[in-house]
């Protein structure tokens, strides 16, 4: 009920971003508290569109749970400070991210400004000198009566982007994962949340491709209900488009259903469904792979052909909130955070609890990514494990009940880094990396691992009946279904500092390596 109804928000939402020019809808949210005592923050995010892609559902979900805190994670005292950015379709996952980074306001204001005549921009020049100094006189004044303190900044703009990151079907998102390695872009960013998304995909058609294909029905084969086509009349499509990663998560449909159908990857699932709603009056035989939020009349009025065609119903994507730091870190006075989802409360505190944990459910999760650049090549020495059970161990070692926490953590290689030595063996005649070994260049070139980490402080189910009975029943849980009461900060701090502990040793590492933390965030 709750994704039919945050779909239903989506939907609305992606409507709204069709009509409206230029295309930012803002998020909505509820209860906006201004803090008084720091600058105010205007946010801006970015995302892959155009609107009814996956990542302007996800956008419109994590949005307005969009909060500001002080720095050391606290809510303000006049509690949290309700973000509710501008939301801004990107054509790409990298222009989404570089959109975040060129988000300056400065850069837009000087835009503008070259974009007038000669003489306005003297004029204006002139204004802003005399603007300038009146600005100085002022500030003289107050210094000297004591006010400069109270003369601060009184709005901030941040930056965010909201990209894929990795599906539980078809594996990581490249483009998220080039941004993510890359020392240029990986130093200018950090994670600061994240969301699951369900994704469930439709096949969609035109109008006229639905009404060439659609057989008539006879008593064998009546008409689905829903307008949805016979698997039997999709073997005239020529062509389907989609985002690489919708194409991958829906192989064996496409394999089964339309082996006769060239794939086409596009830049996102959005840019396929406009692709077939251009296709004026005629039946283009070309079907494209997107939400169902696509067909919607208000967005591209499309035809659904068949509904959930992913391999795997449990299709899931998940996406990383991430902020671009360029710049900004020396002014910033508070993080900003993504709050937990809420829950309904149990119907019934006797519901059994969920989890993988005999008995116990989860109760916070905390994550982080870390991105380890060395020149050792593939572990050499399995210094990566070592160092993965010691953050391990250090995160564990600071948690107060041990008992009540689990702690994992992984890595993975990013494959699309090519080492130098490979690149430059290449040109001169195809050599393989064993060959640049052997020629005595060392056994290393540089590769980069994104290692993660994951803490979860797990309450028991005693604890968790014990506190149903005290405070009457739940009020947030975790996405997996879990029931209880979780308004405890128990626990965070704890993991959060010794995650930030453990990756900011170094102890197991040979030397040589650049260790950057990528983020720590509250993950719900
Ligand atoms: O094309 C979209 O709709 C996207 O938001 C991108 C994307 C992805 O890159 O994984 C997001 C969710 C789905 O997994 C399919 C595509």
């Amino acid at each position: 009920m709750a994704a039919a109804a945050a779909e239903e928000a989506a939907a609305a939402a992606a409507t709204a971003a069709t009509k409206s020019e230029p295309m930012a809808v803002a998020a909505s949210h509820t209860g906006t508290r201004p803090v008084s005592d720091e600058p105010k923050v205007k946010a801006r995010l970015h995302y892959l569109g155009p609107p009814g892609t996956y990542s302007h559902q996800a956008a419109l979900i994590i949005a307005p749970r969009i909060v500001r805190r002080r720095r050391n994670g606290e809510p303000s005292s006049d509690g949290d400070d309700v973000v509710a950015p501008l939301l801004f379709p990107a054509p790409t996952i990298e222009a989404a991210f570089q959109a975040a980074l060129n988000d300056d306001r400065r850069l837009e204001a000087n835009r503008v400004e070259k974009q007038e005549p000669e003489q306005e921009r003297e004029k204006q020049e002139r204004e802003k000198q005399e603007r300038e100094k009146q600005e100085r006189e002022k500030q003289e004044r107050e210094k000297q009566e004591g006010y400069y303190a109270a003369r601060r900044a009184t709005t901030t703009t941040r930056s965010l982007a909201l990209l894929p990151y990795e599906n539980s079907t078809y594996g990581p998102v490249v483009d998220t994962y080039d941004i993510l390695a890359a020392p240029s872009t990986s130093s200018s960013l950090s994670v600061i949340g994240d969301i699951l998304l369900p994704v469930s995909h439709c096949l969609l058609v035109s109008r006229a491709t639905h009404g060439a294909l659609r057989s008539p029905p006879s008593s064998d084969f009546p008409h689905e209900t829903d307008g949805q086509l016979r698997l039997e009349d999709l073997t005239q499509i020529r062509k389907v488009y989609s985002h690489g990663q919708a194409l991958g998560q829906c192989r064996r449909f496409l394999d089964a259903y339309l082996p006769q159908a060239a794939r086409v990857a596009v830049d996102s699932t959005g840019d396929g469904a406009v692709r077939i709603g251009s296709g004026g009056g005629a039946a283009t035989f070309e079907a494209c792979i997107a939400s169902e939020v696509c067909a919607r009349d208000e967005i591209y009025g499309l035809s659904i052909a068949r509904r959930a065609i992913q391999d795997r119903s449990d299709n899931t994507t998940r996406f990383l909130l991430i902020e671009a730091t360029d710049g900004l870190e020396a002014d910033v006075s508070s993080t900003l955070t993504v709050l937990p989802r809420s829950k309904p409360p149990p119907s019934s505190s006797k519901s059994p609890p969920q989890g993988n944990d005999a008995g116990n459910v989860p109760r916070k999760t905390v994550r982080a990514i870390v991105r380890i650049e060395t020149t050792l090549a593939v572990d050499g020495g399995g210094f990566l494990q070592d160092w993965l059970y010691h953050c391990r161990d250090r995160t564990k070692q600071q948690q107060p009940q041990e008992k009540n926490s689990r702690a994992t953590a992984w890595a993975r290689k990013i494959d699309r880094v090519v080492p130098k030595v490979r690149e430059e063996d290449e040109k001169d005649g195809g050599l393989s990396m064993n060959d640049g070994r052997q020629r005595g260049e060392g056994s290393s070139w540089p590769c980069v691992y994104l290692v993660e980490m994951e803490a979860r402080n797990v309450l028991r189910r005693e604890d968790e009946e014990g506190s149903h009975l005290r405070q009457g029943g739940g009020e947030e849980g975790g996405d997996d279904g879990s029931q209880g009461a979780y308004n405890s900060d128990d626990g965070w701090d704890s993991i959060s500092s010794a995650l930030d502990i453990a990756y900011r040793t170094s102890d197991p590492l040979p030397s040589g390596e650049k260790v950057r933390r990528l983020g720590v965030w509250q993950s719900s």
